[in-house]
């Protein structure tokens, strides 16, 4: 059973005046127990996907899909309510800006332990308690916090970024979630302790089964470790596939580029110097967007067909956006 099937999916943000398409016509979905990798530009529209699977963009924003369902249920058909419930149970979150997204006004053991799935308790009520302690501890020490007690009596603004970081995904981790969206999960975090956080994700992928969408703009960490890839630009989802195969053959001039402009991935010896690659010109806002293909300005193979928005194709389970793809479509 697919964990996750979405398709067309459009983020639209409402203004006073107009609406402005920040995603549109998005297909994604995945396996239980997969991870999924979300790459591309800033700004093109990766968290907006991941705040609006959990239901976090307020009213300013409005998302459609034809079709929504997580877990075989068809949450296009349920109320708000059921689908909060759904979501809260079986889905967590790690945002990009943990000091604003944790509480400023209640210390940390509160959060954590508010964090815990719902089970009972057993025993009389300081046996209870010593029982959340020992499970915020343990929780602290598996995204390697120590002092635990000082820990727990701070607030946020006492601590750093990157510890801020730990304990939301000590959070985002404790109810054993089935899909876990990493949105960024190690940019506040030294490589050391990055390294350590994506041992614990992977572990927790490993032995519990949970899937992962891992939005990074850190290609190393995501080849090594995601199943399928996912590359947008501009509020689309132009390329996606299984990850050796979008690095082996990119079907998207975009998806090459982007691999292209990563040292370690280049094709051939880099020379002492040499200026890394990159497409010309810049990412068009999403009020200039261009007609037709979004990359066609900057993609070195646009001709004249690319004027007229291309059709989503799918080949040999490969998805992507252009008229004039880089591998033959026969072979
Ligand atoms: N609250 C907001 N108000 C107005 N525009 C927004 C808001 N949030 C996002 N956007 C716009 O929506 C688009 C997609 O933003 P999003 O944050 O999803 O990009 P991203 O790919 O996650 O970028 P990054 O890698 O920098 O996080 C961008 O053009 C951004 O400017």
């Amino acid at each position: 059973m697919k964990l996750l099937d979405i398709r067309n999916l459009n983020i639209e943000l409402l203004t006073n005046d107009d609406r402005i398409r920040a995603v549109e016509s998005a297909n994604f979905s995945m396996k239980e127990g997969e991870v999924s990798a979300l790459i591309g530009e800033s700004g093109s529209g990766k968290s907006l996907i991941a705040k609006a699977l959990v239901g976090v963009l307020n009213n300013r924003w409005e998302v459609t899909a034809d079709r929504l369902h997580f877990m075989g249920e068809d949450l296009n058909r349920k109320s708000d309510k059921e689908r909060r419930k759904i979501i809260s149970r079986d889905v967590s979150m790690i945002y990009q800006e943990p000091r604003r997204c944790l509480d400023p006004t209640a210390n940390i053991f509160s959060q954590l332990e508010e964090s815990l799935p719902d089970r009972e308790f057993s025993g009389w009520f300081g046996s209870r308690k010593s029982q959340r302690v020992k499970l915020c501890s343990n929780l602290l020490h598996k995204v390697g916090v120590k002092d635990h007690r000082a820990i727990f009596e701070s607030y946020p603004h006492m601590l750093s970024e990157g510890v801020c970081q730990k304990i939301m995904i000590a959070m985002a981790i404790a109810k054993e979630p089935k899909l876990l969206i990493a949105d960024e999960p190690t940019t506040a975090l030294e490589s050391t302790t990055s390294l350590q956080v994506i041992k614990l994700l992977k572990s927790l992928n490993q032995l519990k089964d949970m899937a992962v969408i891992f939005i990074t703009h850190n290609l190393n960490t995501i080849t090594s470790w995601a199943d399928t890839i996912n590359v947008m630009y501009c509020g689309q989802l132009i390329e996606s596939g299984k990850t050796q195969k979008i690095l082996s053959a990119p079907m998207h001039p975009y998806t090459k580029a982007l691999f292209d402009s990563e040292p370690d991935f280049k094709s051939g010896d880099i020379d002492k110097k040499e200026r890394l690659y990159t497409l010309k010109g810049t990412i068009p806002t999403l009020q200039h967007l261009p007609a037709g293909c979004r990359l066609g300005p900057r993609c070195p193979n646009a001709q004249k067909a690319c004027v007229k928005m291309p059709e989503q194709r799918k080949v040999r389970g490969q998805q992507f956006r252009c008229h004039y793809p880089l591998q033959e479509l026969t072979k």
